[in-house]
């Protein structure tokens, strides 16, 4: 199967060359030539577009990488009617061990600011049920408290992002690793503005999913154990990460569920003391 992809904004200079407009890459994972030295390996800076900056996953042929809004899909744009890259998008990670009360929290923003809530796990489960041909896999792998490919899960968080119509995101339980993170903001080209951080001890987070009763088959305690682990050493690191830059906003989620959105109230709208506090700030540096 081939897969066209448009290109515009592209510098009048090389507006004449029109195979250059043309990109089709095949099956087989790699992208032919299509002229001149046109291949992109993973991550490609191409001598003749400067500015366009191309990445490639080879298990997914079908995704090209859209990065400054220069190469676009466009059968993906026919197809979601809507391109993210078009508008300006406030994407917060909510983050925090499994148990923690993410799920929770962010039905409770969702109702007060306005954002559209995406559970990568949900979207994940939603495509076991769908009989989807990654479905068997996909399962397995939350089975095991394992943390399904990066390819995978990005494609439904921006299939998602696309069909919500909306432009502000809270994007729960993703990235859980530092490869899900890289190759999030590599496809996207997108960055949280902040990262809402649920903390809360693992004795607290295990007593709440072996009460969660929704029937999940991951909510026993083996599978548990092993997400814990999971979560210590690869998530954790994410959450350090955007830590240095100054971007986590770290909640206490030991205590009950309405002090727990007081503390997030503080995040999203914060109160009028602590904009005071700001403004006592800029006033006396200005
Ligand atoms: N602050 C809290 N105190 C007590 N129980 C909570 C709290 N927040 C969530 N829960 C409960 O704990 C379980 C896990 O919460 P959930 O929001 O699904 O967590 P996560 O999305 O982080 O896995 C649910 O049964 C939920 O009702
Ligand atoms: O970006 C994601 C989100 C979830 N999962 C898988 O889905 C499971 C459940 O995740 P979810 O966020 O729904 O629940 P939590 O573990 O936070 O309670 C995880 O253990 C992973 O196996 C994944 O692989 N990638």
């Amino acid at each position: 199967m081939r897969h066209y992809y448009s290109l515009f904004t592209i510098p009048p200079v090389v507006r004449g060359e029109e195979d250059l407009y043309n990109l089709y890459c095949g099956s087989a994972g790699f992208l032919p030539p299509t002229c001149f030295n046109w291949h992109c390996p993973k991550l490609h800076l191409s001598p003749y577009f400067p500015r366009f900056h191309l990445s490639y996953f080879p298990s997914l042929p079908e995704l090209w990488l859209v990065l400054m809004g220069t190469v676009l899909d466009a059968a993906t744009k026919d197809a979601n009617g809507s391109l993210l890259t078009d508008k300006k998008v406030t994407v917060v990670f909510v983050l925090g061990g499994p148990g923690s009360g993410k799920g929770t929290q962010c039905a409770n923003i969702v109702e007060h600011y306005g954002y559209t809530h995406l559970s990568a796990g949900d979207l994940l489960r939603a495509e076991i049920k769908s009989g989807s041909e990654n479905g068997t896999m996909i399962q397995n792998m939350i089975k095991e408290g394992k943390i399904v490919p990066s390819e995978v899960t990005i494609k439904l968080l921006q299939r998602a992002m696309n069909e919500s119509g909306n432009d502000k995101f809270l994007i729960d339980g993703f990235p859980r690793n530092e490869e899900n993170r890289a190759a999030f903001e590599l496809v996207t080209g997108m960055e949280p503005t902040f990262v809402l951080f649920f903390d809360c001890l693992e004795e607290e987070m295990e007593r709440r999913l072996l009460s969660r009763n929704q029937g999940r088959e991951d909510d026993n305690i083996e599978t548990i154990r092993k997400r814990f682990r999971v979560y210590m050493e690869s998530s954790l690191p994410v959450i350090e990460y955007y830590n240095s830059k100054g971007k986590v906003r770290k909640i206490d989620a030991a205590k009950p569920v309405e002090e727990v959105f007081e503390a997030v109230k503080e995040v999203f709208a914060p109160s009028n003391a602590e904009v005071m506090h700001y403004r006592n700030f800029l006033c006396s540096i200005l």
